[in-house]
């Protein structure tokens, strides 16, 4: 489903729902967001089959807390289209407190709003927050909220991380007490290299500007596409031997086999760019897109696996919206990794891919009160224990999920 009508299918189901907490990621290409949509009884399209696994909508918890059942949903906006993002915030009324958590429905003074966010947007855009909708951004660091977003979704979401090679994908069982140390890569506009050892421990090892915002500007320069999927869809087609340089080009159509490359491997990245007499227009758009997602794909891959093997790592997690669970880019990226370590280091990719940095943000809700209410724990319906203090996360992936994928989950309020 595309976004527009992802988020319109939103607005219509707005008035049906809840929406009690909600968290921002405001990047450098795109905004992300995540938010609690309560059950209740207009939202029954929204979830019968799983509503039908609870009793009841809102109830209280063994030690008495207010517990509330929903889903968490996802949207995206384009970071330039921010516009959209606040009128469609406006809408869901929960700026304005309306749907905000409050337990006596009194929407509380609009200055005593806050809401997470996290991503550079947190800071760029916090005056424009405060005065289109009233409210202000609470900011999260957003290392630490990627980290957050990838533990909670390897520990606690089914089917959350899998591996894609040579068309295959398959979902990879992870085992909660055996995650750490992993190296989580998040290719956003830049791209952040994050060793990870437990909740909350981690380091930014390394990074690099060739990222998602590399491919989209390049591509929309030299190809002339007017949005990002197109120019991937794009590269579906295209054939990147037109464009790079192999090593066949160079040694006569045969291996260097010496040091262990293929005829085919690419030796130089738009090489053969450099040596034609052709000028741009020559060029297919969809050979100039597909060898552009191959050089940034794969330049990713090899200094993932380089920081990976800097470190003893053998687990890489990649994420954020450059991949698009895309097969081709997963395919390079997964290639490039395995290439490199020989075998030895696997290259997984996370359904929820973008929205890790929202999740963190989300989650940290658990730290502070909103409106009176207080996210305690999410405990998982699968029997795995996944919070840092041990606690059970109670979400489950939903059955009939968009292609963001709503999670359905159980808040703790005080
Ligand atoms: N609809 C889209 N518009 C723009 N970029 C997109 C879109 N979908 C995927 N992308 C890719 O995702 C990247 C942004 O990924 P994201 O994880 O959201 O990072 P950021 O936090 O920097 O915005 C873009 O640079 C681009 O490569
Ligand atoms: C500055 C950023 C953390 C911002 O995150 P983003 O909006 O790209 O997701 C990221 O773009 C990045 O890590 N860039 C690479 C910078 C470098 O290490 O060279």
């Amino acid at each position: 489903m595309d976004h527009l009508a992802h988020v319109s299918n939103l607005r219509s189901s707005q008035s049906q729902t809840q929406i009690s907490h909600l968290a921002l990621d405001i990047g450098g290409s795109l905004i992300k967001l995540v938010y609690f949509c309560r059950y209740d009884d207009s939202c029954r399209d929204d979830g019968d089959e799983l509503r039908s696994q609870n009793d009841s909508l809102c109830s209280k918890s063994d030690n008495n807390q207010p517990v509330l059942e929903g889903r968490l949903h996802f949207a995206k906006f384009e970071t330039s289209k921010i516009n959209d993002c606040l009128d469609f915030l406006r809408s869901m009324k929960l700026c304005l407190g309306v749907n905000s958590g409050s337990h006596d429905g009194t929407a509380p003074p609009s200055d005593k709003i806050f809401i997470k966010a996290t991503g550079g947007g947190a800071y760029k855009f916090a005056d424009l927050f405060k005065e289109k909708l009233g409210v202000s951004l609470d900011k999260e660091d957003e290392m630490e909220c990627l980290v957050t977003g990838a533990n909670f979704l390897l520990k606690a979401v089914h089917q959350e991380a899998f591996t894609y090679l040579d068309g295959q994908k398959e979902f990879v069982q992870i085992d909660p007490n055996d995650l750490y140390p992993y190296l989580l890569v998040n290719i956003g506009s830049g791209v952040s290299m994050i060793k990870v050892d437990g909740d909350g421990k981690f380091e930014r090892v390394s990074g690099t500007s060739l990222g998602g915002g590399t491919f989209w500007g390049l591509g929309r320069l030299l190809t002339k596409c007017k949005n990002f999927d197109e120019l991937l869809e794009l590269s579906h087609q295209g054939n990147n031997r037109i464009v790079d340089m192999l090593v066949g080009d160079i040694y006569g159509g045969t291996d260097y086999a010496k040091i262990g490359l293929s005829s085919t491997t690419i030796a130089s990245s738009f090489g053969k760019a450099i040596s034609d007499s052709k000028e741009l227009e020559d060029y297919q758009p969809e050979d100039v897109s597909r060898s552009l997602l191959r050089m940034i794909s794969n330049n990713i891959g090899q200094i993932s696996y380089l920081n990976a093997l800097r470190f003893g790592l053998k687990r890489i997690f990649f994420a954020g919206f450059f991949i698009r669970g895309h097969a081709y880019t997963m395919d390079t990226i997964s290639v490039a990794v395995n290439f490199w370590s020989k075998g030895e280091a696997k290259a997984m990719f996370l359904r929820h891919e973008g929205f890790l940095g929202a999740l963190g943000a989300f989650m940290s809700y658990e730290k502070q009160c909103l409106d009176g209410l207080m996210v305690h724990k999410m405990q998982q319906k699968f029997p795995i224990s996944a919070s840092s203090a041990g606690d059970n996360i109670y979400c489950s992936l939903s059955s009939n999920s968009d292609e963001n994928g709503s999670i359905e989950c159980t808040v703790y309020g005080t």
